[in-house]
């Protein structure tokens, strides 16, 4: 493996999408570049408020700050929905230990009525699970939910228009609720661990992701070349990357890069909060007919034996929780499960 020099990565302002129509030209053509060769870019100028930024990122470290048993109390195996705290070493990426501990909310909801037809997937609907003792991470989160909800939606545009679409394609497959995973994260130091893996390698599945970080790098990102490029923090932006929604509704023109996160050095924790646009559960994987131009440069889809994808969204979404979170499994869904998927975790 290559380590190439960093940041190599492009820093794109979303100002410019909705700015004089040459800025929005240049900025479309830009993002039609780095979606083609990454999925990975950062973003500046998002318009999204740096104090409610500010605010959720000290939040999330006294979130993380509180005692165990407090912790304990919201642990996501309480929730048939995958909602709540997971300790490090709970949550699994093929298989293998991730080193840091997290919330998950997603959409705050009431469970789905399942009755014998109900498809499977309805029972990720719920409500979250929130910490008593630190009763200002609600709102807070909630907050910063619409707005990324918000940036991921322009960006999901300014995607549409770069693949030579209407603006509002992926529309019917997002309204009028999107799915909306948010996770707060502390990856603790290498002392605190027993792998170095923070994350293990992996695509996100849905839209796009819109990450952001604190002050400590760890976030690698495998290009086409297999070169492991570093995506350290910059300040002022997130990091948006694609996921294989798009990878797949494009026929592999849109790139969706692997990427991981290295455990921070002995002493040293990192911060990170990290936001998941979805379409609907119940929508079909779209199939979008590009331009010439674009259809020549498609790759195809190449599929992971190992993580077979499914035409409907929603029977991904359950399967990526199931396998990412097997004592949720095992607790709830167990009538989902054949014995040896709920031994081996992935
Ligand atoms: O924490 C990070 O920087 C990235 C996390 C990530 O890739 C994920 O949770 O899918
Ligand atoms: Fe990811």
């Amino acid at each position: 493996m290559t380590i190439a020099p960093s940041p190599a990565l492009p820093i794109l302002e979303l100002s410019r999408f909705y700015g004089t129509s040459e800025d929005r030209r240049a900025f479309i053509a830009e993002l039609r570049g780095v979606l083609h060769e990454h999925g990975f870019f950062y973003l500046q100028n998002h318009g999204v408020d740096p104090n409610l930024i500010g605010d959720v990122m000290a939040t999330a470290k006294r979130f993380f700050a509180l005692p165990l048993e407090e912790k304990l109390k919201i642990e996501m195996v309480k929730s048939p929905h995958f909602r709540g705290y997971n300790r490090a070493g709970q949550e699994r990426t093929r298989g293998e230990q991730d080193w840091r501990e997290q919330l998950d909310i997603n959409t705050e909801s009431t469970p789905f009525e399942i009755g014998p037809d109900t498809p499977a997937w309805r029972r990720l609907q719920g409500p979250n699970q929130w910490p008593e003792a630190l009763p200002e991470l609600k709102p807070l989160l909630l907050a910063y939910q619409a707005e990324v909800t918000r940036i991921g939606i322009d960006i999901l545009k300014a995607i549409a228009v770069a693949l030579g679409q209407s603006e509002n394609v992926f529309a019917e497959i997002y309204q009028p609720q999107p799915s909306q995973l948010l996770k707060i994260i502390r990856y603790p130091g290498r002392d605190a661990t027993e792998t170095d893996q923070g994350v293990g390698a992996h695509k996100d599945g849905g839209f796009v992701t819109v990450l952001l970080q604190d002050t400590v790098p760890g976030l690698r990102v495998r290009t086409q070349d297999d070169l492991w490029i570093d995506a350290p923090p910059v300040p002022g932006t997130f990091v948006i990357n694609t996921g294989e929604l798009l990878e797949l509704a494009t026929n592999g023109f849109v790139r969706a890069d692997v990427h991981d996160v290295i455990a921070p050095p002995a002493g040293v924790e990192r911060f990170s909060v990290a936001f998941f646009l979805g379409s609907r559960p119940d929508a079909p994987i779209p199939v979008i007919e590009l331009p010439d131009d674009l259809k020549l440069a498609e790759r195809g889809i190449s599929v992971d034996p190992l993580n077979p994808i499914f035409r409907e969204v929603g029977v991904n979404q359950l399967k990526s929780r199931l396998r990412s979170h097997p004592d949720v499994a095992l607790a709830h869904h167990a009538d989902l499960l054949s014995p040896e998927q709920i031994t081996a975790g992935k």
